[in-house]
């Protein structure tokens, strides 16, 4: 009797295209079947071992380590503008203390960062109330008020921050004066590269089959940064970015785990275990592929 196929979680965010696009292609073969969610939908499904193996919020990992193994030279990573990692706001950050900042339910890392951004950077304490920020809640965000401050990640937030297309949104609320990035915020506070996601299996999966889709998973990252004009040209019919801005996206990110996206990933862990937010831990990794 064969074991059941393994499940493989995947975000449905065009950045993870340069990731899955050869094996959504069957360029690459992956055996396993393909789960799609948000991040917080994934990062449930590896606490809840509905998933085998996953890209969750590099928090997740910090969360669960005991239970997880980091797949080698996998994540999603920028070294300073990361372009789908924003705060919008109508005030300067540094005046949001004892305002309400909306933060997306989808997200856990990005959440963490913005609460430490706020903390060593801005200085200052808002409240945070999560809300939901994906493409299909863009036109209920509720503007101004007791809100005026939103974290949006992924396709929503490259939509958001491309700002209203042409002349004929004029009922479009205005733009958000202030914008922050924050993958440019980490970079200028630290100097480092930073980690938004990493590939996990868990350690119960059989090493064999988890090293299985990590192979997949590399050779299809290998073709997918081969052919990123491809993907992008995808990205723009599915979310209507510009084909440029797409291009332009993935030139930003970086899908491996090399020494400094190490340096910056176990510096946001630090940060994190000093704050009390994550238990302290150590990196424990697959056997590379
Ligand atoms: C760069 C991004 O990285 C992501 C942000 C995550 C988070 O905040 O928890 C998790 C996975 C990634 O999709 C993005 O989604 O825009």
């Amino acid at each position: 009797m064969s074991a059941a196929m393994l499940r493989v979680g995947r975000i449905p965010y065009i950045n993870c295209y340069p990731v899955y696009g050869a094996i959504d292609r069957g360029i690459v073969p992956l055996d396993a079947t393909l789960i799609d969610g948000v991040p917080t939908a994934l990062n449930r499904g590896i606490a809840d071992g509905s998933l085998d193996v996953s890209v969750v919020s590099a928090v997740e990992y910090a969360q669960n380590a005991s239970n997880l193994l980091l797949l080698p030279d996998l994540g999603i990573t920028c070294d300073g503008p990361v372009r789908s990692v924003l705060l919008f706001s109508d005030v300067p950050a540094t005046e949001l203390g004892g305002k309400r900042v909306v933060v997306s339910t989808s997200s856990m890392t990005s959440v963490a960062l913005l609460e430490l951004l706020f903390e060593n950077v801005w200085r200052c304490r808002p409240e945070f109330v999560p809300g939901d920020a994906e493409i299909s809640d863009l036109a209920r965000f509720e503007r101004g008020g007791d809100r005026p401050a939103r974290l949006v990640i992924g396709d929503a937030a490259l939509l958001l921050g491309a700002g209203p297309r042409g002349g004929d949104d004029a009922d479009a609320p205005p733009p958000f004066a202030h914008v922050y990035d924050l993958g440019e915020e980490w970079k200028r506070w630290t100097g480092q590269p930073f980690v938004f996601a990493v590939w996990v299996a868990q350690r119960t999966t059989p090493v064999a089959r988890s090293l299985r889709v990590h192979a997949s998973l590399i050779e299809s990252r290998d073709w997918g940064l081969a052919h990123l004009d491809e993907l992008a040209a995808q990205a723009h019919r599915a979310t209507g970015i510009a084909h440029s801005a797409c291009v332009e996206y993935f030139a930003g990110l970086d899908y491996g785990l090399s020494y400094p996206h190490l340096a910056g990933l176990t510096e946001f862990f630090r940060r994190l275990v000093l704050a009390g937010r994550v238990p302290d831990g150590r990196l424990a990794f697959l056997p590379a592929a």
